[in-house]
């Protein structure tokens, strides 16, 4: 398979602190890897360093054969790679539709008019919020929020996804939904990296996971037996003393 991204020593400082340290890693397309780690290990400056909402200090992020390191994130939106927050970032004043329609026209493929209406609304469909096109934004519950924050990652029509906590606050209901929904865009070949915390997801979605501490990668592999590293459990064990 071909490699979609490769992290290069990728770093970041805050003044003294490494918040992100010589991290490296690869992944293929076609592939869905979790990126877990305690509290603070690094792993949201991580997605904000490949989808350029901060720059690193140092390092190579080739995306697609293309060193995107310290790009604006217009760019690397426009070059494949989409994402959702941890806090969404959806319009409330705007309906559904005009949520998602902004990055079908500012995205990846930048459509326009009937197709920009189209792909915008493919992507309410696959998050189950089709049905409610014109409703207001601002009117939404928590489950419909995250599910437009992920429709408008979708609507750029990605390359990559990267999601940081999405599963984060659903009931467990809504967690199986999540768990099934993440699954299915998976399984129609959109390759994503997800920061989880939710471990049964992490089990349930991902052959492989990575795992940050204190800015550093500390494994890399297998999801069963990187859950299994010793060095793995003393870093959440540590977390936990702390918390
Ligand atoms: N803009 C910033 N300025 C200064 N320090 C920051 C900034 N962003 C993050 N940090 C620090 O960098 C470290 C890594 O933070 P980061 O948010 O990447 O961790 P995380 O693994 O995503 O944590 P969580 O699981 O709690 O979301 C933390 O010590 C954090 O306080």
């Amino acid at each position: 398979m071909m490699t979609l991204l490769q992290i290069e020593k990728a770093a970041r400082n805050f003044g003294g602190l490494k918040a992100v340290d010589q991290v490296s890693f690869e992944i293929e397309s076609g592939t869905i890897m979790g990126l877990l780690g305690p509290n603070g290990s690094g792993k949201t400056t991580l997605l904000n360093l490949i989808s350029g909402f901060l720059t690193p200090s140092a390092g190579r992020i080739v995306f697609n054969g293309r060193d995107l390191a310290g790009a604006r994130p217009d760019k690397i939106a426009r070059a494949g790679i989409a994402r959702t927050f941890q806090l969404v970032r959806i319009l409330p004043s705007l309906t559904l539709l005009e949520n998602v329609m902004l990055p079908a026209v500012f995205g990846h493929r930048s459509h326009w008019g009937k197709e920009a209406d189209r792909v915008a609304r493919a992507a309410l469909e696959k998050t189950g919020l089709g049905e409610r096109a014109s409703a207001s934004a601002g009117d939404l519950n928590y489950i419909d929020q995250k599910r437009l924050e992920l429709a408008r990652a979708l609507a750029a029509e990605p390359e990559l996804l990267l999601l940081d906590e999405w599963l984060a606050g659903l009931n467990p209901t809504e967690l199986q939904e999540g768990i099934a929904l993440i699954r299915s865009l998976s399984g129609s070949g959109i390759p994503i990296i997800m920061v989880e915390h939710i471990m049964e997801a992490v089990r349930a979605l991902c052959p492989r996971c990575a795992v940050m501490n204190a800015g550093k990668l500390i494994a890399d592999g297998e999801t069963a037996k990187v859950l299994s590293d010793k060095a793995v459990i003393a870093a959440y064990l540590g977390d936990a003393e702390d918390a």
